[in-house]
């Protein structure tokens, strides 16, 4: 089976960025890097613990925000941990979000819990590098990958990863479900042109509970108050949160006002 995406279709922001991921992806060398030998525990069972989980996000930039913080990605994970994330994302995209995959394995090194690595998935190549850095799971945007979305994941899931499979509107939410994700973001943030729409999520989480979708729900994007959260508990598994964190002054109480553990 071919595993090259229809990048072409792709459009707005997310088809510029998935295009220029894949000119710098295609000709990567497997990982030079031995695959590392720490324990990689399971963001799926870590987002089913009780309660509303929080992914934490390490983020510097984005395309809607411009530069969002200055951070060292170690330190922000260990107050995040701190501060009651069940698991980080890292940001690993260079030229849009300013990661790097030494950010993930500086992460890799400073915290124990899963880390999702939050990079544009467009080659196989990229599954091999994250399961090599350390990463527990791996984004899989639907938008992007289109159909191929179940041979991405029955791949990541080969390299003992879990998936984050992304949708952001009905007819992805499809895909997702025949692709048979335990893991499903649903992204308030349409990333075509980057609008945030808090009602996206609800929506299509209720969608994908009442089309029997039995594993773990992540509300995704444009969350900063508590009481944002609210309406999450009774449908969601967890939230991933990023640039309202990232900003804060104090990153530990910032997760511990979103998390009520202050
Ligand atoms: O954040 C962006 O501007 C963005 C633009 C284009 C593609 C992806 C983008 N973000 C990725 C994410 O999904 C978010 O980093 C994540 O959900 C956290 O969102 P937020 O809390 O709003 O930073």
């Amino acid at each position: 089976m071919r595993l090259e995406p229809d990048l072409s279709r792709v459009p707005g922001v997310l088809g510029e960025i998935s295009r220029r991921r894949w000119a710098e992806v295609v000709d990567l060398e497997p990982p030079s890097f031995p695959p590392t030998s720490q324990p990689r525990p399971s963001l799926l069972e870590a987002l089913q613990a009780p309660g509303l989980s929080l992914i934490a996000e390490v983020k510097r930039k984005s395309p809607s925000q411009g530069d969002i913080a200055q951070l060292d990605p170690a330190q922000v994970a260990q107050a995040y941990a701190k501060g009651g994330a069940r698991a980080i994302s890292v940001l690993t995209e260079p030229h849009y979000f300013a990661g790097s995959n030494a950010d993930l394995l500086a992460v890799r090194q400073a915290v124990g819990l899963p880390i999702l690595r939050k990079d544009f998935t467009v080659h196989p190549r990229q599954l091999e590098e994250a399961r090599a850095l350390g990463a527990s799971a791996v984004l899989l945007i639907v938008a992007v990958l289109g159909e191929l979305t179940g041979a991405y994941l029955e791949l990541a899931q080969q390299q003992g990863l879990d998936a984050l499979v992304e949708v952001h509107d009905e007819a992805e939410l499809e895909v997702a479900l025949s692709s048979r994700a335990q893991i499903l973001g649903i992204n308030n943030r349409n990333l075509v042109d980057l609008k945030i729409d808090r009602t996206t999520a609800p929506r299509l989480g209720r969608l994908a509970r009442e089309r029997g979708f039995g594993g773990a729900l992540v509300a995704e994007s444009g969350y900063s108050h508590p009481a944002e959260l609210e309406e999450l508990h009774s449908l969601f598994d967890a939230v991933l949160i990023g640039t309202s964190l990232a900003r804060s002054q104090d990153w530990q109480a910032a997760v511990q006002k979103l998390t009520f553990r202050s």
